[in-house]
């Protein structure tokens, strides 16, 4: 079983929509999509859904991860304290090119409402769409990993 085209992808109760949205249109681009939910509307936590999908990337089973709560604030923060996990809110497409460019970033996250779904879509392509460059950023992203011991 190979990661490599696999995307693992959660939001709270204020994306759940948008999260759907981004599943089909990036199952139509070809990557496998680990959607853990949640399914249904009822208020949730975002911390609980944070980390289960940082938890996925971390271990390998999925090379990236997309996650979305109501600012993508708050689940990317949760994300981020797993051990591994360089995850940033992006609401342009710049940022969205750039956290992996030079961050290296795993995963990224939206905030459904802050942007449109078009806008989300497209942050969402330019982040998948993006490779690390190395060199001097391979450097810092290195620095951040140490803050992690
Ligand atoms: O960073 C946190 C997220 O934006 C949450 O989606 C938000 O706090 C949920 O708010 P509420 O429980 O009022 O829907």
């Amino acid at each position: 079983m190979t990661s490599s085209n696999r995307i693992a992808l959660s939001s709270d109760h204020a994306a759940i929509e948008l999260r759907k949205a981004v599943a089909a249109h990036i199952e139509a681009q070809g990557w496998e999509v680990v959607d853990i939910g949640p399914q249904t509307p009822e208020s949730t936590h975002y911390p609980e859904h944070g980390a289960a999908a940082a938890r996925l990337v971390a271990s390998g089973e999925c090379l990236l991860g997309i996650v979305l709560c109501g600012t993508g604030q708050g689940i990317m923060m949760a994300a981020n304290k797993v051990k591994g996990i360089r995850c940033g809110v992006c609401a342009d497409t710049f940022s969205a090119r750039m956290i992996r460019a030079h961050n290296d970033a795993n995963m990224l996250s939206i905030g459904a409402r802050v942007v449109g779904e078009g806008l989300a879509l497209d942050i969402v392509d330019a982040f998948l769409n993006a490779g690390f460059e190395g060199g001097r950023h391979a450097t810092r992203v290195d620095m951040i990993k140490a803050l992690e011991d």
